[in-house]
């Protein structure tokens, strides 16, 4: 996956997040979007995944050079963030067995061999509701990491984990970005410190009027 970002610009209202952002984004390279709170982070990931529209500009999605509609993007990306909801409904089992029915799995992975990886494996047959904080985020961690997406979001990824937990991050990070198109928001260095390029966004952010 290439995403070529031109002249994008994103405001809420009359206020402008960031503009003027002409930026490559290559397949098999991992890039880190980096600003203070409230700067943009996690407006810029969205409008890179098409949850959220852009208002200026235009975002260029390619596969293996070949153009993917805007409105496809979706099928080639999985996304994490505080913000997004886990269906807390189901039981760990039926929770994967729901989402496989949308995104298939990395390597021809069973939700059996993905429990095993999330190391959840006393949380099978529990209900998400029922989760800590630390199990839920490593869930959608697993979900995002292990789909078989050419392009992966990971805004904060290491929200509410413990140290095992960032190290559980850190290697099934790793282990699963040969190829892929990888874009991190953050601003602490052990969830993106393998992030080859920076890109901070309050560098697009426009001149404070006079
Ligand atoms: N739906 C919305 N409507 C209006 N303003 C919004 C909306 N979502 C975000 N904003 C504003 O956009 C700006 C950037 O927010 P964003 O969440 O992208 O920042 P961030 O860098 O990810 O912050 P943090 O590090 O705190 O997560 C903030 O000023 C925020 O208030």
């Amino acid at each position: 996956m290439q995403i070529n970002l031109s002249s994008l610009g994103k405001r809420y209202n009359y206020e402008w997040i960031f503009r003027n952002l002409t930026y490559t984004l290559e397949s098999g390279t991992s890039y880190a979007i980096l600003g203070h709170n409230g700067s943009g982070k996690s407006t810029l990931l969205t409008v890179i995944a098409g949850y959220n529209l852009h208002s200026e500009g235009s975002i260029g999605y390619e596969q293996n050079g070949k153009a993917i509609p805007a409105e496809q993007a979706y099928r080639h990306l999985s996304l994490t963030a505080p913000y997004l909801e886990l269906v807390e409904e189901f039981t760990l089992q039926e929770m994967l067995d729901f989402q496989i029915r949308f995104k298939t799995l990395r390597n021809n992975l069973t939700t059996q061999q993905l429990i095993e990886r999330m190391g959840l494996q006393k949380a099978r047959n529990k209900f998400v509701k029922d989760f800590s904080s630390g199990m839920k985020q490593r869930l959608k961690l697993g979900l995002a990491i292990y789909s078989d997406t050419s392009l992966l979001l990971l805004d904060e990824p290491t929200t509410n984990l413990d140290q095992e937990g960032v190290s559980w991050y850190q290697e099934h990070v790793d282990q699963n970005k040969a190829g892929r198109l990888i874009i991190v928001g953050s601003n602490i260095l052990h969830e993106y410190s393998f992030c080859q390029h920076h890109l901070h966004i309050t560098d697009f952010h426009p001149a404070p009027r006079k």
